[in-house]
């Protein structure tokens, strides 16, 4: 069942153009000029209820201006935006009960006063009742294990203790979706485990929709299983991901560590490999695993030097986008699902 329609959205802002120098800054006073920049350009999808679905692309592709006007924040400059029947920036107050959002680098938490207190007063402004809001601290307490900060105040927290509060915040109120705009950016790996089991709980549990942004792909890995990958304002992708790497995630990067001395070998040019680096210390090969696998390269390796230790990298997200982006004719035939 359909929750989110977004059809032909676009957004456009309006920058204002500087003048050089001091008497471009006065003419700049009195006469104005603006140039448009299209963040969002003609982005249309569907979304179920229930689904997780990741929202991704490099810096500066319109992901969180899509957010924002996907919780209201922002109108669109043009196309539909309705979430469960509510158009958001239209119907903030109603729609709100209906949401939970939490940006990464901020907090929707009362700064001086303990994340116990900022609890209580969304409990009453919310107007959840007390079984609801006793069910939604013990599951959260379970996962996120809550109870070491809960009389603490909000400046006093890490990053980590914050964005756990921040989350079980938005999520207090049991919202249809949540909207997730970098959740784990800058923690730990042990807090991003502890997010990401937490969230496919709440998911599982109550049918959240989820729709996260994010440039680690590891959350989009263990949470995900659709992916929208956008790219200077467009789509560029609708799909799994298991596709998405199919298609264009073939690149792996070995980094090897030896003592030895080091030249980009002619049995691995022979190999098809132009990507080579030397620090020193250790060599990076860069290659595409549907032409030559890692095996292979390891043996001529072996063959010249001492290897003391080495590791294989998959194909990362901006390599994936900076791909498509490459090859945008079978970007767009994969937006189309053939
Ligand atoms: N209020 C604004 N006024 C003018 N331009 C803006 C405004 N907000 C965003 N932009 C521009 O719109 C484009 C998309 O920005 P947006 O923040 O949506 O990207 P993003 O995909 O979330 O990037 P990142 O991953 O870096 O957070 C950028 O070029 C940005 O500079």
């Amino acid at each position: 069942m359909t929750l989110i329609k977004v059809d032909q959205l676009t957004k456009v802002f309006q920058r204002q153009q500087k003048s050089a120098g001091i008497t471009g800054t006065i003419k700049d006073l009195f006469y104005r000029k603006y140039t448009d920049k299209v963040a969002v350009d003609n982005i249309s999808f569907e979304i179920g209820r229930g689904e997780i679905v990741g929202y991704i692309g490099p810096n500066g592709a319109g992901k969180s201006t899509t957010i924002k006007m996907l919780s209201g924040i922002l109108v669109p400059t043009a196309g539909v935006v309705e979430v469960g029947g509510i158009v958001p920036y239209r119907n903030r107050k109603e729609y709100s009960r209906r949401i939970g959002v939490v940006f990464g680098q901020r907090t929707q938490l009362w700064w001086d006063i303990p994340v116990s207190e900022s609890f209580r007063l969304m409990k009453y402004m919310y107007k959840i009742s007390d079984e609801e809001y006793k069910r939604s601290i013990d599951l959260f307490s379970d996962i996120l294990d809550i109870d070491e900060f809960m009389n603490a105040p909000v400046r006093q927290l890490s990053l980590g203790q914050r964005m756990r509060a921040d989350l079980c915040a938005a999520l207090l109120h049991n919202p249809d979706i949540l909207y997730l705009d970098e959740p784990t950016i800058g923690l730990d790996v042990v807090v991003k485990e502890n997010i990401r089991e937490f969230i496919k709980q709440v998911n599982l549990e109550r049918k959240t929709t989820v729709i996260l942004t994010t440039h680690d792909m590891s959350d989009i890995e263990k949470l995900c299983s659709r992916v929208i990958v956008i790219d200077r304002g467009k789509l560029m992708y609708d799909g799994v991901l298991n596709q998405l790497k199919t298609i264009y995630g073939s690149g792996e990067t070995m980094v090897v560590e030896t003592a030895d001395p080091v030249q980009h070998w002619n049995e691995l040019v022979h190999l098809g490999i132009d990507d080579f680096t030397y620090d020193g210390k250790s060599i990076t090969v860069k290659y595409d695993k549907t032409v030559v696998n890692s095996t292979a390269i390891l043996k001529v390796l072996m063959s010249k030097i001492t290897i003391t230790d080495f590791v294989v990298h998959p194909c990362e997200i901006e390599q994936i986008i900076r791909k498509m982006y490459e090859n945008p004719l079978s970007a767009a035939k994969v937006v189309a699902g053939s």
